[in-house]
This record gives structure tokens, C-alpha cells and sequence, in this order.
């Protein structure tokens, strides 16, 4: 339907009472005079210059009649035409046309062919049943000569969605077994890995490598199998990125390869750096490279300011004789101090940097707004536009390949990520200037499609460890409290690393838990110092603290060997959230329990998220009032000597 009707003008003679039909024929009839009459005149003077009046005189008469005679038939189908249907210009072409797009594009090109061929009479002969051939570009440009032109009108069609086509490292990844007991590799069946770091796995306890590390392993070793430097041909290894579920062993899946490609020292400088989110995490990663590289020539360095910035200077390189060599070929850093060191230390050098280990990944892309990430590139590639003596060793970014470009000796710099919740997002992901990245992925897509290439669908999938039983438990806000001692004291499911959204809330329920008694309680915040966290940690670890109340703070990464059961005190509100706190039990293959607190509101919006994360089940568990009931009394007494410490606490602050 046209919307819009705009009136054109006419000239001063045009008398608003004349209809349509009459207006357009005034129109036509004026037109065709003007272009007889120059005609006429053309035909005169062209006589004049040559003589041949007699013989232009016999033809102009003829085709004259010609003319008239054509200009009355066209003249009375104009009028047939337009009686049949001056309001019919004004419909929706295409409403009241049935003949398909194709064929009307078609007639309506001819139509255009017929016009330009009678360009005498080019103006008159553009009429309504032609616009309505028009496609809808045309429909835009054409005027028919009622003197209205006709907007929009343009065909509707039905608008189909855009599809989500991811690209095809990120469709197609390599698929990692999600079953870890069902497809453990022998560690010595894993070819490229040292006999030293064969025994280290066996004295720890290691004789077969979880699925994640027995696809990565390799992976990375034969990126690194023209030693360090670019491989013939230009060859650069490619970025890698592991998404795989909390507890499958992702650690390991970088530790050994990365001392294993740095064990043949040749360089004093730092070629391996591994950032890490929290101080924490850092400090654990940091635990397992020092671990293995024990007995190697490979060094390890924790950056995590724990200890002065100039102790962790003096950490990172000595003097011999007259020159300052680095004590670090691995360094675990958090972003902070990572950005520090580049800035401040002036012998803290990347120009040799052969891997950059991003744990957490995505966690770390969200950080990204510290420009930790660009620091490191421009630390590592400065030498690239750095002084001529630098000719042996230039360090150039991922680009085209050129002669040139393979001339000198280059050391590629290769990033790997690994995150239980990496991102699909290639926009997030472009943000780490991936050089051809690969995917290890254990994510198996929505329930609905069956290959990953289908799993185009807009919510995020995740893995979910095997070993894991996820419930809910509807409560109240009252309950809630009670229901974490009945848990702990009645049920023994202990330890539980219980999560809330807030450090207030940590901070009450373990007071509150204290006051109760009869359980070993610790908090786990921001309100403790570095130091009392680690301490906390280890405690726990050691099997002294029961229950671990805990912020996000220990949602992530954190691996404490045996931890039966998750408590989500307070519903997280993110998937990614839920995911790394359920994490922290079923770790390594073995099982655990996740539980969730979730008031009447909160039910529904809940499980929708979890369910589409890609979640196997979660099932509603009920504590009866009656189990309840035993400790309501205690409660209410334990509530009133609650205020009066929260009150003095308050005071004292
Ligand atoms: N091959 C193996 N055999 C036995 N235990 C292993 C093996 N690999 C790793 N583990 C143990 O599995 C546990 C989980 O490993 P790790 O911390 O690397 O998991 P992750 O995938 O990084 O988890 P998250 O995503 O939560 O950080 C650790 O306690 C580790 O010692």
C-alpha cells in the first residue's frame, strides 16, 4: 500500500476542479503539440539550407498522418487505460498483480525497451499497467502520468533470521573425550615427552594422561619441533586454544610440554610467561611448573606481589661478570604485576618470549580493558623495529610470508588459552590476535544438533564434569541458614565449599556458624589479607576446616584435592559463575555434589540458565521441615547473639 501521496504541479492553467483524467490528458495533448511544432520548424529550416522543398513538401503530410494518426490511437488507449484505472496507479503494484517476481521483471524491462524505442512520444507512454510491472528500485524512480508520484509500495517479503555461522576453527574443533576415566592415555604411549619428566609424572602419582592433556601434549611439542626458532618455509606454530571441563587437567596440559620445549637451555631469558586472574591461581600454576621443572635447567619465577617489587626484580636476573642474565625462563604473573614489570623494571625482557600461556582465558579477555595483552606484544616484538645490530635475531608479528620474512632467524611467539568456559565469541576472541588458531574442545553442543558445526544456537554451551550430580533446594530466606548446618552436621557431607554473592553474607553465615557450633568454619574474602587466604586454603586443603565460606573468590581454578560437595548459599547470576564453583568438586574424574539454595522467584530464570549451559540434569532436592525443626531453637537464640556481634563489630569499625 503507498502511504504517501505528493500532488505535483501542473502549471498556472491546471484548475484545482479538473479530475485526474482530464489533467493528464491536457497534459499529453499539450506535449505532443510542442513536439509537432518543432518538427515543423526543424523540417523548415532544414529546407531552406537545401533546396529540396518539393520532395519534403510531398513527405511531411505523409508522416505527419502518420504521426497524428499514432498519437490519436495512443491517445485513445491512454484515455481507455487510464478510465480503467486512474486510482488502480495508486494501489500496491504488486497486490494487484499474481504473476511471479520473475516474470514481472521481466515485463517490466520490456516495457522499458518499448518507452525508449518510442522516445518521441517517450513522456505519454509511460502508463499505470507498466509502472505496475516495475520492480520495487523501478517503482522508486518511475512517475506515471496521472502527475502523482507514487511512494513506497515496494513489495514485502518475509525477512528470515541471520544465522549465527561461526568460523570453522571454532565449528569445527578437535574433540576432547569427556569421559576421563574411560580414556586415559598412558603417559609413555605420549612420544616426545623426556625420560626425566616421564619419572617426575610417576613420582607424582601419574601413569596415564586425562583426554584434555594427551591431545594437547602433542600438540604443542610438535609446534616446537624445529626447536625454537620459525620451522622451514616460514612455518609458524599455531595459537591454541582449550576449552575443557573444571578438574580435567588442564594445568598439566601446558606444565609439561612447555618445560619440555624450554629444557634444552640455550638462552638466559624469560621464554615462557603464564598469566593468571588472581595471585592465587597464579601461585598454584606456579606450584606445578616448579614442581616439574625441579632437576631441569628450566627456572621458574612467581610474580603475584607477595613479596616488594624489588625483591621480585632481584628475582629475575643476576649479575656474571659484567653482564645481567635472567634467573627466569618461566614466569607465573598476574596481569597487574605483569604490566608493572614491563613498565618499571628495566631488566625485564620478553624479546625471547617463545610462549604466552593465558589461563582462564576468558576471564583474562574480559580484563582486557588493562591492556595487559598489547604491553606483552610490544615488549616482545620491539626488537622488530629496533636497532640494525639486531639483524640476527628479529622478531617480526604473524603476517604474510615473504622471502624476506624468512631470511633471519625468527622465534615465534605462540599463545595458548585455556579456560572450562572459553568463549565462542570471535569478536571477544580477535581481541588476543590469534595467529591461525586451533580449538580442543570436549563441548558437544545443544541437545538438538549433533555435530559442533550445528552448534549455532545463542546461548553458550558448556561441559559439565562427568562425575557431577547437580541439585537444587528450594528454601526461604529464614531457612537458608538452617539448611547449610543440617547439610554439614546431619547429612556429613563434609568438606563443603559453601559460595555467597557477597562478602557481608560470607561474613554472617560464618559468624553465625561459629556462634552455632559443632562445626569447623572458616571465611574465604576479600576481607582476609593474602597471607590469611593462603593459610585459610591450606587448612582447608589439610582437611582442618570443614566448611569453607567463600565469595567468587575461590569460584575459579582453585584445586583442593578432594571436596565432596558444593554449596551455592546464594544463586549465582551468571552461567560462567555457576559452572567454575561447581567446579571445584568432581575434579580429576571423581564424584561430587553441587547444591543450590533457590527461593520460589528465583526457580524458573534458574534452571532455564543452567539447562541451556548444557547442564545433564539437575534435580530438586526437598529438606523436610520436620528435619528442620531440632535446631530452630538453638537458631533463634544464636540469631539474637548474631546482632550483638555484627553491632560491636560495626562499632568498632
Ligand atoms: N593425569 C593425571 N592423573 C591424575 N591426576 C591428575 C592428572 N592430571 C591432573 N590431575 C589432577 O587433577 C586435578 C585437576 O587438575 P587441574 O587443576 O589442572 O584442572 P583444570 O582443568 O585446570 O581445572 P579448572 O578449570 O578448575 O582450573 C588436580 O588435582 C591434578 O593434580
Amino acid at each position: 500500500m503507498s502511504l504517501f501521496l505528493v500532488n505535483r504541479y501542473l502549471g498556472d492553467d491546471e484548475d484545482g476542479v479538473i479530475s485526474k483524467v482530464s489533467h493528464s490528458q491536457a497534459l499529453l495533448t499539450k506535449l505532443q503539440q510542442k513536439v509537432k511544432q518543432k518538427q515543423r520548424q526543424s523540417l523548415a529550416k532544414q529546407r531552406e539550407w537545401t533546396g529540396e522543398v518539393e520532395t519534403e513538401q510531398q513527405e511531411v503530410p505523409s508522416e505527419t498522418k502518420d504521426e497524428t494518426r499514432s498519437s490519436e490511437k495512443h491517445q485513445q488507449q491512454q484515455q481507455k487505460k487510464k478510465r480503467k484505472s486512474t486510482a488502480g496507479v495508486l494501489l500496491d503494484a504488486d497486490s494487484t498483480s499474481s504473476e511471479p517476481s520473475g516474470k514481472k521483471k521481466r515485463k517490466g524491462a520490456a516495457d522499458k525497451k518499448q518507452r525508449s524505442q518510442e522516445s518521441g512520444q517517450s513522456v505519454a507512454a509511460v502508463s499505470p499497467e507498466s509502472c505496475r510491472c516495475e520492480t520495487e528500485q523501478e517503482q522508486e524512480v518511475e512517475e506515471p502520468a496521472t502527475g502523482f508520484r507514487v511512494l513506497g509500495g515496494f513489495e514485502s517479503r518475509p525477512v528470515h533470521k541471520a544465522k549465527r555461522v561461526l568460523p570453522q576453527w571454532l565449528a569445527e574443533p578437535d574433540v576432547i573425550h569427556r569421559d576421563i576415566k574411560c580414556n586415559l592415555v598412558p603417559v609413555s604411549s605420549v612420544s616426545g615427552v623426556s625420560a626425566q619428566l616421564l619419572r617426575k609424572l610417576e613420582a607424582n602419582g601419574i601413569q596415564h594422561f586425562f583426554p584434555v592433556q594427551a591431545e594437547v601434549i602433542p600438540a604443542i611439542l610438535e609446534g616446537a619441533q624445529h626447536g625454537l626458532l620459525i620451522g622451514r618455509g616460514g612455518y609458524r606454530p599455531r595459537d591454541l586454544c582449550v576449552s575443557a571441563p573444571t578438574g580435567s587437567g588442564k594445568t598439566l596440559a601446558f606444565v609439561i610440554p612447555v618445560i619440555q620445549v624450554l629444557m634444552e637451555r640455550t638462552v638466559c631469558e624469560i621464554r615462557a610467561l603464564a598469566v593468571l586472574p588472581t595471585k592465587e591461581l597464579a601461585q598454584q600454576v606456579f606450584k606445578v611448573f616448579a614442581s616439574y621443572a625441579e632437576g631441569t635447567p628450566v627456572k621458574v619465577v612467581m610474580l603475584g606481589g607477595q613479596r616488594s617489587f624489588a625483591a621480585e626484580c632481584a628475582s629475575l636476573s643476576e649479575q656474571r661478570g659484567s653482564v645481567r642474565c635472567s634467573t627466569a625462563d618461566i614466569v607465573v604473573v598476574t596481569p597487574g604485576r605483569l604490566v608493572d614489570h614491563i613498565n618499571k623494571n628495566p631488566d625485564f625482557c620478553l624479546e625471547h618470549l617463545r610462549f604466552l600461556i593465558i589461563d582462564e582465558a576468558d576471564r583474562m579477555i574480559d580484563s582486557m580493558h588493562q591492556l595487559w595483552l598489547s604491553q606483552v606484544l610490544k615488549a616482545v616484538y620491539c626488537s622488530a623495529a629496533g636497532p640494525e645490530d639486531r639483524t640476527l635475531f628479529r622478531r617480526t608479528e604473524p603476517a604474510c610470508i615473504t622471502a624476506a620474512s624468512l631470511s633471519p632467524g625468527q622465534m615465534p611467539l605462540q599463545k595458548l588459552l585455556f579456560s572450562a568456559t572459553l568463549t565462542q565469541n570471535p569478536e571477544k576472541l580477535q581481541q588476543l590476535g590469534l595467529h591461525q588458531p586451533q580449538l580442543f574442545s570436549s563441548v558437544h553442543g545443544p541437545p538438538s544438533s549433533t555435530t559442533p558445526a550445528e552448534n549455532t544456537h545463542k546461548h553458550e554451551c558448556f561441559d559439565f564434569p562427568q562425575g557431577l550430580t547437580e541439585f537444587y533446594v528450594p528454601c526461604t530466606m529464614n531457612k537458608k541458614p538452617l539448611l547449610i548446618l543440617h547439610f554439614i552436621l546431619y547429612l556429613k557431607l563434609r568438606p563443603i565449599l559453601c559460595f555467597t554473592n557477597s562478602r557481608e553474607t560470607a561474613h554472617r553465615l560464618y559468624c553465625l556458624v561459629k556462634l552455632f557450633g559443632g562445626v569447623q568454619a572458616a571465611e574465604f574474602s576479600s576481607r582476609l589479607s593474602p597471607g590469611e587466604r593462603k593459610k585459610t586454603l591450606k587448612d582447608f586443603e589439610k582437611g582442618k576446616i570443614q566448611l569453607l565460606i567463600s565469595t567468587d573468590a575461590a569460584a575459579r581454578g582453585i584445586d583442593v584435592k578432594d571436596v565432596k560437595c558444593v554449596v551455592n548459599y546464594d544463586a549465582p547470576q551468571f552461567i560462567r559463575t555457576y559452572i567454575h564453583r561447581i567446579g571445584r568438586t568432581a575434579r580429576a574424574g571423581k564424584p561430587g555434589l553441587a547444591f543450590t539454595f533457590l527461593f520460589r522467584v528465583q526457580e524458573n530464570n534458574f534452571l532455564r540458565m543452567v539447562m541451556e549451559a548444557g547442564s545433564p540434569g539437575i534435580q530438586k532436592q526437598l529438606v523436610k521441615p520436620e528435619c528442620l525443626k531440632g535446631m530452630e531453637e538453638r537458631y533463634e537464640g544464636v540469631l539474637q547473639e548474631l546482632a550483638d556481634v555484627i553491632k560491636d563489630e560495626k562499632s568498632r569499625h
